[in-house]
C-alpha cells in the first residue's frame, strides 16, 4: 500500500488517511508518495472521453490505499464536484492555433482551489465520521484558499476553521467571501503581514507539538498532500482532450506557492506525455529567478495586481528539490537552514534536472495589464490577472506542442484590476451578488505566534 515520506527525512512513513490529516510532516517536511505509481499509455488512451470525475477516481485511486472502498471513493468524487458550474468542470478553449486555456474557475469560489478543496472537505468529512474525532483547521492564504476552504468546511460540527488572510493584500471580493459566511466554526483573521508570514506561522503552529496535539491541527492549504493529488487530475483531463498520449502538450502555470505546477510534476512523472511545465510569476519572481541562477533569495514581497502570486517562499518548491536532489532528506534539511539564514544555492545538477522538467518567465504589472486587454481583444476571453500572467508567459513558449495556460481564477474576483485594464467590469454569478453587502466578520491580528495560538485555543474553548 502507497506510503507517504517527508521531504525531509526525518519523520515517520504516513498512509495516505494519515497523511491528509496530519498536514506537516513533523520534522518540518511535506509528505510526499514513496514512490510515484505508473499509467501506461494504454491506460491513459482509455481516460479519452471519460467525465471529470471518471478521469479523477482512474488518476488518485492508486494514492489513496484503504481509506475508501471504490465505491466510497467515486461516491465523494461525485458530490466534490456536483456543485461546480460547468457540465465539464475543467472546459479547455483556444486562444491561438496552438495555445489553449483550461478554466479552472467553475467552482463554487471561482478559483482552482475549489477542485481541490471539495474534495478534501468530501475526504475528511467521510474520515472523521469513522474515527469520530474533532480537528482545528488553521489554513494561510493569499485569498483564494481561505474562501475554498471556507466554502468546503462552513457549518460542520467537528470542524473549527482558521483563515490567515494578509490585512489589505487581497481584493475585497476574496476578503468578503472570507469575511461574509455567518457560520460559527469559520473564523477570518487579518494578519499584519504579508502570505510569507501567514504560512510561516502556520507552519510554526504545526511545529509546536504541544500546540498541534493540543488541538488537533490540520491543514488544508498544499503542505497537504492530498491538495496536490486532486489538482493532478486537470492536467490528465486537459491532456487527453487535446491528443495525449498520442500527442505530448505542455503547460504554463500561473506560480505562487508551487502546488499546482507542482501536480503537473506529478502527472508528468506518472507518464503524462507532458514536454515542459512553464512557470510563469508576476514582479514576486522569485522562482523565475531561482531557476535562471540557481540562488533562492526572498527579497521581500511586492504587492501586485495578482495579488494571489504575491509570494517569496513558496513551499511547494522543496518538494520539487527534494526529487531534484535524489530524494535526499538530509540536503532539503540544510537547503531549508540556509533559508532560515536568508538564502539557498541549489546545485548545478539539481538545477539541470528542475531545468530538464520546468522553463520559467516573469511578467510585470503592464505587462498583466496589456495581456488583459489583448486577449479580449483577439479571442473576446476576459482573463483575471493570474491568468494574463500564465498567457504572458506562455507566448514566449509558443512552438510545435499545443500549450496549456491554466485559467486559475474567474476575473469577476479581481473586479477593480480587470476593469481597469480592459474597460469592462465583470459581474460575479448571482448566487454571490448579495456578498458585496453583507456585513462582515474577521479579526485583526497580530503577526506573533503566542497571540494566534491564543487566539485559537480560546476561540475553540468556547
Ligand atoms: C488565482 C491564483 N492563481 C495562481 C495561484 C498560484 O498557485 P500556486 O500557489 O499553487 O502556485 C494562486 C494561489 O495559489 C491563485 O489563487
Ligand atoms: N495563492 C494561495 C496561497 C496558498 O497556497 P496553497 O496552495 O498552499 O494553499 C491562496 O490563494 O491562498
Amino acid at each position: 500500500m502507497m506510503r507517504y515520506i517527508s521531504t525531509r527525512g526525518a519523520a515517520p512513513s504516513l498512509t495516505f488517511g494519515e497523511a491528509m490529516m496530519t498536514g506537516l510532516a513533523r520534522d518540518g517536511g511535506l509528505y510526499v508518495p514513496e514512490t510515484i505509481p505508473h499509467i501506461s499509455p494504454d491506460q491513459i488512451a482509455a481516460l479519452v472521453g471519460q467525465s471529470y470525475e471518471d478521469i479523477a477516481f482512474a488518476v488518485m485511486r492508486p494514492y489513496i490505499g484503504d481509506l475508501f472502498t471504490d465505491a466510497e471513493f467515486k461516491g465523494l468524487i461525485a458530490k466534490a464536484y456536483a456543485g461546480f458550474g460547468h457540465m465539464a468542470r475543467a472546459p479547455l478553449k483556444q486562444l491561438a492555433p496552438n495555445h489553449f486555456l483550461l478554466e479552472l474557475f467553475h467552482g463554487p469560489t471561482l478559483a482552482f482551489k475549489d477542485f481541490a478543496m471539495q474534495l478534501i472537505g468530501q475526504m475528511m468529512q467521510a474520515a472523521l465520521a469513522k474515527s469520530g474525532e474533532r480537528i482545528t483547521i488553521v489554513g494561510a492564504t493569499s485569498g483564494d484558499t481561505g474562501s475554498a476552504a471556507i466554502e468546503a468546511f462552513k457549518g460542520l460540527a467537528n470542524v473549527d476553521v482558521f483563515i490567515l488572510f494578509p490585512h489589505g493584500r487581497v481584493s475585497e471580493v476574496q476578503r468578503r467571501q472570507m469575511t461574509t459566511p455567518d457560520a460559527a466554526n469559520i473564523h477570518a483573521l487579518a494578519i499584519d503581514g504579508t502570505f510569507d508570514d501567514a504560512q510561516a506561522r502556520l507552519k510554526d503552529m504545526f511545529n509546536d507539538f504541544a500546540f498541534r496535539d493540543g488541538v488537533r491541527l490540520a491543514g488544508v492549504n498544499s503542505i497537504n498532500w492530498a491538495r496536490v493529488l486532486a489538482q493532478v487530475v486537470y492536467y490528465f483531463s486537459a491532456a487527453v482532450s487535446l491528443g495525449a498520449p498520442h500527442r505530448k502538450v505542455s503547460f504554463t502555470v500561473p506560480t505562487g506557492n508551487f502546488g499546482d505546477i507542482f501536480a503537473g510534476y506529478i502527472a508528468r512523472q506518472m507518464g503524462l506525455p507532458i514536454e515542459k511545465l512553464v512557470i510563469a510569476t508576476n514582479q514576486n519572481d522569485i522562482l523565475h529567478r531561482a531557476l535562471s541562477t540557481g540562488d533562492y533569495r526572498p527579497d521581500g514581497v511586492v504587492p501586485s495586481i495578482s495579488p494571489s502570486m504575491d509570494i517569496q517562499v513558496s513551499s511547494n518548491f522543496e518538494r520539487a528539490l527534494f526529487d531534484a536532489y535524489g530524494r535526499d532528506g538530509k540536503a532539503i534539511a540544510a537547503l531549508m537552514d540556509d533559508l532560515k539564514a536568508g538564502a539557498f544555492h541549489i546545485s548545478q545538477g539539481a538545477l539541470e534536472t528542475l531545468r530538464a522538467t520546468f522553463a520559467s518567465g516573469r511578467c510585470s504589472e503592464s505587462e498583466t495589464q496589456d495581456t488583459i486587454r489583448q486577449t479580449l481583444n483577439d479571442s473576446a476571453e476576459l482573463l483575471c490577472p493570474h491568468s494574463a500572467v500564465g498567457v504572458y508567459v506562455a507566448q514566449d513558449h509558443l512552438g510545435a506542442t499545443p500549450m496549456i495556460t491554466l485559467a486559475t481564477a474567474h476575473p469577476a474576483k479581481f473586479p477593480d484590476a480587470v476593469e481597469q485594464a480592459s474597460g469592462l467590469r465583470p459581474a460575479l454569478p448571482p448566487r454571490m451578488a448579495d456578498m458585496m453587502t453583507k456585513p462582515e466578520r474577521v479579526t485583526r491580528v497580530p503577526n506573533d505566534l503566542a497571540a494566534l495560538q491564543a487566539l485559537v485555543r480560546e476561540r475553540i474553548a468556547r
